[in-house]
């Protein structure tokens, strides 16, 4: 089996301030080392102090545009000068909240990657969509709307994560067994595109991880870390998630 580098990553969401980034980032550094990545998606307004703190770090979403009159957008080649090195798309409160179409995931990915920044690609269904045995079908249309547009090869240079809607800050986590489930049938369905990408690939689980779960989560065979969001703004919780995934992915 590929051997995948884990990654843990916290998505701060729209939350943070100046003094959790004092409080958590000069712990979180000491993390990031040649066994586990650690990257912290702070909002935008604080991607520059993260970065100040020597801790990597990313956007929590991207433009698909170049630059000119977008009020409000983060550019890519922006974010990447400032010291992002990677950026979420497709995170379901964007496609939920703010309408972001498959397409324009794609578009968003494909944009983040010109400018030299590494993609994580969120994909989940709903409770409705998994109710109605459609979990598979979603996942596969996420992706293939990456792989239509730029080719499987592009994922080469991005990461997946994993993120039922349903678990997401519920607290009602997916079952080791249930992620590794989807984890299993996305790597499947890229082995029918390339063996290379489907192995080498590191697909992240994200929906309510914590300190007690993180590690059954990630000891599973295809899930290579977790993307965090309310556990990763709290100093302690995080830092023992980081632990976890060392030596148990
Ligand atoms: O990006 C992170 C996910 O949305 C998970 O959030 P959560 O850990 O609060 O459920």
């Amino acid at each position: 089996m590929a051997q995948r580098k884990p990654i843990v990553a916290g998505n701060w969401k729209m939350n943070g301030s100046l003094e959790l980034v004092s409080e958590i980032c000069g712990e979180v550094e000491k993390h990031n080392n040649a066994d586990v990545d650690v990257i912290i998606f702070p909002p935008a307004l604080l991607l520059k102090d993260v970065v100040n703190k020597g801790v990597m770090a990313g956007t929590q979403t991207i433009s698909e545009f170049d630059s000119g009159a977008y009020t409000g957008e983060i550019h890519a080649k922006l974010a990447h000068e400032i010291g992002a090195k990677y950026t979420l798309v497709g995170h379901s409160e964007r496609r939920s909240l703010f309408s972001e179409s498959n397409q324009q995931v794609a578009d968003k990915f494909a944009k983040a990657q010109q400018f030299g920044l590494t993609p994580i690609l969120c994909v989940g269904e709903t409770e409705q969509q998994r109710d109605a045995g459609k979990t598979e079908e979603v996942v596969a249309e996420q992706i293939k709307a990456v792989i239509d547009k730029l080719g499987v090869a592009a994922l080469n240079n991005s990461v997946i994560a994993y993120e039922p809607v349903w678990a997401i800050g519920t607290g009602k986590t997916a079952t080791p067994e249930q992620a590794q489930t989807v984890h299993k049938f996305i790597r499947h369905m890229l082995s029918s595109y390339d063996e290379q990408v489907a192995q080498t690939l590191r697909i992240l689980y994200g929906g309510s991880v914590n300190e007690k779960n993180s590690e059954s989560l990630f000891a599973q065979a295809d899930i290579d870390g977790g993307l965090i969001g309310g556990a990763s703004l709290q100093k302690d919780a995080f830092i023992s998630i980081c632990k976890s995934a060392l030596g148990n992915v």
